[in-house]
């Protein structure tokens, strides 16, 4: 049986991840092969916000009119050569991509009253097998193409399809601990959820925001084709607890 530590997995490093720098320590390390998928939702709204523009959002997306989307793409491809920068300074040679390299991520409009937020409709896989061939671990920002340009992507509905074409668990780290009962007590971790678990947490109102796209993305990627999904914090050895069933909100199909 292969070694849990070897398992290839899909991480979505969050933008709400302050402590990048032991989150990086941990990513690095880890043994197996590694596709991520990186947001930084805070960084967008600070830049929007020097440059004068007012930010809104709609179940957790943001609302994207068009002269917002170069500040968008400058953040995101910005915050990726970083992040890149410092896996491959910790001995995790990787390359920071968006959608648009080598055509990765076609998209589509999701509703014209968000402006230029969408929503991946194929995943180019070869470009991400091939990386992962050379030795490279590729680090994707959440920036699609249709044929009018680039178009927002929220980073876990991006990690969600990327996860679900290449059939890989994802784990999506964040800064709280999983799906919480009630979202002000961290010690109400949910352990494991099912889709209509998933429906019902949404409906009353305890699952919300920036945790909508992310277990709806969780949910897209066992639709798709990943044989799990989880939902934990980005801290030193989350790896291997996820991996264990120790940490975290697992969603599983049914
Ligand atoms: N039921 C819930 N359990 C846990 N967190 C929740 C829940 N409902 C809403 N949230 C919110 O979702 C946030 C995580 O989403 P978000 O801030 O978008 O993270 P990220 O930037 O990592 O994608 C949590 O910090 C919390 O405020
Ligand atoms: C459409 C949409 O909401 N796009 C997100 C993309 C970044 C992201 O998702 O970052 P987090 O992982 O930090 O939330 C945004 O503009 O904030």
């Amino acid at each position: 049986m292969m070694n849990t530590m070897e398992q290839a997995l899909l991480v979505k490093i969050g933008g709400s991840l302050k402590e990048a720098g032991e989150l990086l320590d941990e990513i690095s390390a880890y043994p197996g092969p590694l596709v991520l998928v990186h947001g930084g939702g805070p960084r967008i709204a600070d830049w929007l916000n020097r440059m004068g523009f007012e930010t809104h959002f709609h179940r957790g997306l943001r609302i994207t009119p068009p002269e917002q989307m170069e500040v968008v793409e400058m953040v995101l491809t910005t915050l990726g050569k970083y992040l890149a920068e410092g896996l491959s300074r910790r001995g995790r040679p990787s390359i920071a991509l968006t959608g648009r390299d080598a055509g990765l991520l076609e998209a589509q409009p999701l509703d014209p009253l968000l402006g230029r937020v969408g929503e991946v409709t194929t995943v180019h896989t070869q470009v991400i097998h091939k990386l992962l061939q050379a030795g490279l671990t590729p680090l994707i920002a959440p920036i699609g193409l249709d044929t009018q340009g680039p178009l927002n992507i929220n980073a876990d509905t991006a990690a969600g399809a990327i996860a679900g074409a290449l059939h890989l668990p994802a784990i999506f780290l964040t800064d709280v601990v999983g799906v919480l009962r009630n979202p002000k007590d961290p010690s109400s971790r949910l352990p494991q959820l099912h889709q209509a678990q998933v429906q019902a947490l949404m409906q009353e109102g305890t699952i919300s925001g920036g945790m909508i796209p992310k277990v709806e993305a969780a949910l897209n990627a066992v639709h798709k084709g990943a044989p799990w999904a989880a939902i934990a914090r980005g801290a030193q050895g989350i790896l291997q607890q996820v991996l264990e069933g120790s940490a975290g909100t697992r969603i599983v199909g049914g």
